[in-house]
């Protein structure tokens, strides 16, 4: 299987061009790839596929191989990949996802897309603001967001020292969330600037997630703790992120970075 490896803000994937590939088995394919000890290394997997209703589809699948339904840092890295590549021949693109379509305005620089602005549609509120919850016997305040995916944001202190490892699975299968969660702890700096780290459904802490920023953006916001326009500060770098508030959508901005291609064997008993 030819391969990309692709990041947005470390937020890494194994990206396969299924224009020209087939990939029978994603999910196992997805467990085995990730592995950094037995695979090539990644938060997941990215297939980028054929789309009758826009200019391409965004496939993806966690560590653990369930599928999510969008991905932030991913799409951008989509968008990237077939400007670059020349799937497509355009600088603004659409997307299909699992969640809906999007729109993609891809920013090239000495002839390959440096930066990309998606519109990451209308957020959607599935909590009370800051809903209480009990995670591992103590009390915790979090606010509820969808971008397509879901998202548990909780405001604390000290969020560059906490223990990420043993709270971050608790929250993601709490029986709150049946379909299990992506949280995000996030300290707020000031009301432009917010620093977040994240535990992702299915592929637990990663440098970054766009969709957990846009959740993020929108939960300071409905908590009045910062205004519409926000820079998230992640472990591997900074996202804007815009609530237009009038038309109700999010805009995310943020790099996309090719790494390098391969090639691997997928063998009966890797998959
Ligand atoms: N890293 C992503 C989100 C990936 C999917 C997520 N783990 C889920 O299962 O919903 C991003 O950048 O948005």
């Amino acid at each position: 299987m030819k391969f990309t490896k692709m990041q947005g803000l470390g937020n890494d994937y194994v990206y396969v061009n299924c224009f020209e590939e087939t990939v029978e088995h994603p999910e196992e394919t997805a467990r085995f790839v990730s592995s950094r000890n037995f695979g090539i290394g990644s938060d997941g997997l990215i297939l980028i596929k054929p789309s009758e209703k826009a200019d391409c589809q965004m496939d993806m699948y966690n560590l653990d191989g369930s599928q999510g339904t969008m991905c932030g840092n991913g799409i951008r890295c989509v968008g990237k990949y077939v400007y670059d590549h020349g799937i497509v021949d355009k600088t603004e693109i659409d997307v299909e996802t699992l969640a809906g379509i999007r729109h993609l305005s891809l920013h090239v620089r000495d002839g390959k897309v440096e930066t990309v602005t998606v519109d990451m549609g209308r957020p959607e509120q599935t909590s009370e603001i800051g809903e209480a919850i009990t995670v591992l016997g103590k009390e915790y305040a979090f606010t509820g967001v969808s971008m397509g995916n879901p998202h548990a944001v909780v405001f604390m202190d000290g969020v560059k020292e906490m223990d990420l490892k043993e709270i971050g699975p608790a929250f993601e299968s709490h029986e709150r969330f049946p379909g299990r969660t992506n949280t995000e702890f996030v300290q707020v700096v000031d009301e432009g600037h917010v620093i977040m780290r994240v535990w992702e459904r299915g592929s637990g802490e990663t440098l970054a997630c766009g969709t957990g920023a846009c959740a993020v953006a929108v939960a300071c916001a409905l908590n009045g703790k910062t205004g519409s326009q926000v820079d998230v500060e992640l472990l591997g770098g900074v996202l804007n992120i815009r609530w237009d508030r009038e038309n109700d959508r999010v805009y995310m901005t943020g790099p996309a970075v090719e790494v390098y291609h391969g090639e691997i064997g997928l063998k009966e008993n890797n998959v």
